[in-house]
């Protein structure tokens, strides 16, 4: 390899899907190549769901193995979903499964907290969403339950700190996906004491934040023998997998958004700094780390989940072939209220559930896959548009253009949606900005690429296509009479 070529893998775990790929820097062009992709999905135990880490463990091992082959290796990183943690003893070995955020454990447990903790206050004190399986109600649940577990633990790690630590032997926790729990402080930069005591939740467990693209120490020894990555540097990315993804939006104009398209749509734009005011808590908006000092302001849409629930219930039907058949449903059908919380828990009535939300509201209920998940795509554009609004009416700045990246990119019929209900142009691309975003912060940190060229390089990387918005369509005001006619699940 010349010194003017360099390689890093990242290792990518999406709630869908996991890769493994090697990146390769040549005259300030990245490639991508995966050189793994597996399965991933929620682990049915009678007492919960869970992430089956072994096996993801398993695949990430034998994806380093086939990169390694490939010749030496600067650096790896990790980034996956947000929120859920593995609990560590003494050793260093793993209390209990990590559990999936969906698992029910904590229905009911934001409500209950918020009784005795203002949500004002922990919205001061960390900007954050309120979502039912944000790690702090997830920690109380648990303390809850089986408080003799806590007690026992040593230290927690989210799941990308729990891979860094099987190859580096270093306990930390990047702040990107820190950020995501709702029990660190941005303004800080640390996690919160008030809020950690507020909630009755021990803070020597967390370990110490460090900023994405800290470098970890070289793949551990054994490790280093059995992938043959000799030398390689462990570099901690944006570990969550949305920042990975920010990181990579091919964006250049100040009038930008981002929705990144996956099992969920986060749908921001990017700020100096957190934007914590009344209005943003009133629309619920979130306040995750970027990188570079930068915040990710923004919303989690529930996103092509619902398509994918849906389509294990049809016996996983072709994406390609489903959007086509989608693509030909006349447009302006029922819509439904994707953020209504019957659509969270995993179960193959998916298709029941959007069917049953469009007869509770007095629509027509559609009946086949193609039209099922048309519904879907149309109500996932209206509610990009309305997040759209809330973002401009909370920063007050306009958003002219919106950069769709991810698999959900690769939608023709979602992303034109997206630009017609928004009236906005759409840029599609990358799919896999994640990677990208991940191996560009490692390079970085490598001093491979000089520092904030991170956005240049993915535009002179890729090819984007572009949605200009057609005549102002009628299903976003429908949206908002179906929003407001939604009976409570
Ligand atoms: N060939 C295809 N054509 C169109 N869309 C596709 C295709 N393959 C996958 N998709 C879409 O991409 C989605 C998965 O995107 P992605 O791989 O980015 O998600 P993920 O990484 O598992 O999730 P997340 O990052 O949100 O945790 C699928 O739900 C599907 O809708
Ligand atoms: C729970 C989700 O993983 C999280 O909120 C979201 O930000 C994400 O990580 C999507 O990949």
């Amino acid at each position: 390899m010349s010194a003017d070529v360099t390689r890093h893998i990242a290792i990518d775990l999406g709630a869908s899907s996991g890769r493994v790929a090697l990146g390769t820097l040549q005259d300030s062009r990245l490639s991508v190549d995966v050189v793994h992709r597996f399965p991933n999905g929620a682990l049915a135990r009678a007492d919960g769901l869970y992430w089956n880490v072994t096996e993801l463990w398993r695949e990430v091992l034998h994806g380093l193995r086939l990169a390694a082959r490939q010749g030496p290796v600067d650096s790896v990183g990790v980034d996956s979903w947000a929120v859920d943690y593995a609990l560590l003893d003494e050793q260093g070995q793993l209390l209990d499964g990590v559990r999936h955020y969906r698992d029910p454990r904590t229905d009911g447990v934001m409500e209950d907290l918020l009784r005795t903790v203002p949500r004002e206050t922990l919205y001061e004190h960390t900007g954050i969403q309120f979502l039912p399986f944000n790690t702090v109600y997830q920690l109380v649940a648990q303390q809850r339950r089986s408080p003799d577990l806590l007690a026992r633990t040593r230290a927690l790690l989210l799941v990308p700190d729990l891979l860094h630590y099987w190859l580096s032997g270093r306990r930390v926790a990047e702040r990107t996906n820190a950020s995501t729990t709702q029990l660190y402080d941005p303004r800080q930069g640390d996690w919160s004491a008030p809020v950690l005591q507020a909630c009755g939740l021990p803070a020597q467990l967390l370990p110490p934040i460090v900023a994405p693209g800290s470098d970890l120490g070289e793949v551990c020894p054994e490790l280093a023998h059995d992938t043959g990555l000799r030398g390689t540097r462990v570099i901690a990315p944006a570990t969550h997998d949305t920042a990975s993804a920010v990181a990579a939006v091919p964006a250049s104009g100040p009038d930008w958004a981002y929705v990144s398209s996956g099992t969920w749509s986060l749908v921001g734009v990017e700020t100096p700094a957190p934007v914590i005011s009344p209005r943003a808590l009133q629309h619920n908006l979130t306040n995750e780390a970027g990188i570079h000092g930068t915040t990710r302001l923004l919303k989690n849409v529930m996103g092509l989940w619902i398509v994918q629930e849906c389509r294990r219930a049809w016996g996983e039907l072709d994406f390609a072939a489903l959007y086509a058949d989608a693509a030909q449903v006349p447009a302006h059908g029922p819509l439904i209220d994707p953020d209504d919380l019957r659509f969270l828990p995993p179960g193959t009535d998916m298709p029941l559930r959007v069917q049953t939300f469009c007869a509770q509201t007095g629509q027509s209920v559609p009946q086949t896959p193609a039209q099922i998940t048309r519904c879907i795509l149309e109500s996932l554009a209206c509610k990009t548009a309305e997040v759209l609004e809330e973002l401009e009416a909370v920063t007050g700045r306009a958003i002219r253009t919106v950069h769709v990246v991810g698999g959900g990119s690769q939608i023709a019929l979602l992303n034109r949606l997206i630009a017609d209900a928004a009236q906005r142009t759409v840029v599609a691309g990358p799919v896999e900005a994640t990677l990208m975003g991940n191996l560009l912060v490692q390079a970085e940190a490598r001093g491979r690429i000089p520092v904030g060229k991170l956005r240049e390089t993915v535009r002179a990387s890729v090819t984007l296509e572009t949605f200009v918005p057609g005549p102002t369509p009628t299903q976003r005001a429908r949206f908002a009479r179906v929003r407001a006619a939604t009976p409570a699940p």
